[in-house]
């Protein structure tokens, strides 16, 4: 694992930025498409706004660049809780991505269908190839959940299935989420976190004894590939480097 602190968000993104870009670059010199699964929160929004912006926009070459999520809120794409509109607002429309190459996850149909259909659409999408995204850019919660993996929920412990969707009580609305063993399949994971009221979650995350029911995020440890934090000031505040 490699620890990135940047002394706060604005700075944080533009690092963010600038190492995608490069990171883009030089995963497409041996291949010919790239994999990148965006997330969802509020952290990523300046990030995204930077990658639609120049420099990023120009060097990045957008047609090569396929977007998924790593989960999504089942609220109408007009919403804005909405995860693909967040996307789309700060970066997609703006660097105008082939509508072939964006993946969203469907909040059209019902919850179940949608994550059934996301799974089929992942797996011929790789089809005989390893299941191998790219990147995927995660962001953490105060009380240590990931994608949609809350803690104390049956689908921490999901082993099998690539997508799960269920009803999360506490936000009352359904998620459609990729799963922890689905993630770990990737070249590259990239978690992206600011914050003071995230410092003591990301402490126990990073440094603590592994309880992933408790802290869903440990449950991200790419099989072989690389895992960053790219963290602020504020959210490495507690942590003992
Ligand atoms: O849809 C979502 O809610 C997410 O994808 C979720 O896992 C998010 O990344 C974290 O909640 C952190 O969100 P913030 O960056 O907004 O704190």
């Amino acid at each position: 694992m490699e620890l990135h602190i940047a002394k706060d968000p604005a700075q944080l993104s533009e690092n963010v930025a600038a190492w995608i870009s490069n990171y883009i670059l030089e995963v497409l010199q041996s291949q010919e498409r790239f994999t990148f699964v965006l997330s969802g929160g509020n952290t990523p929004k300046q990030l995204y706004s930077l990658l639609a912006k120049a420099p990023y926009n120009m060097v990045i070459p957008w047609e090569k660049i396929h977007f998924f999520w790593g989960d999504e809120r089942d609220v109408p794409f007009e919403d804005e809780r909405n995860n693909a509109r967040m996307a789309f607002e700060s970066l997609l429309d703006k660097v105008g991505v082939n509508p072939e190459n964006i993946h969203v996850m469907r909040t059209d149909i019902g919850p179940e269908e949608s994550a059934a259909e996301y799974e089929k659409v992942l797996k011929s999408y790789f089809g005989k190839e390893d299941t191998t995204f790219d990147l995927v850019l995660l962001g953490m919660g105060d009380d240590g959940h990931t994608l949609s993996l809350f803690p104390g929920l049956p689908i921490v412990h999901e082993k099998k299935a690539w997508v799960k969707s269920f009803f999360l009580e506490a936000q009352d609305m359904y998620r459609i989420t990729l799963t922890a063993p689905v993630v770990n399949k990737a070249a590259c994971v990239l978690f992206l976190t600011t914050g003071a009221n995230k410092a003591i979650t990301l402490k126990n995350v990073i440094e603590g004894t592994f309880d992933a029911e408790k802290f869903p995020s440990q449950l991200i440890r790419p099989e072989e590939g690389e895992l960053h934090w790219f963290v602020d000031e504020a959210a490495a505040g507690a942590m003992e480097i």
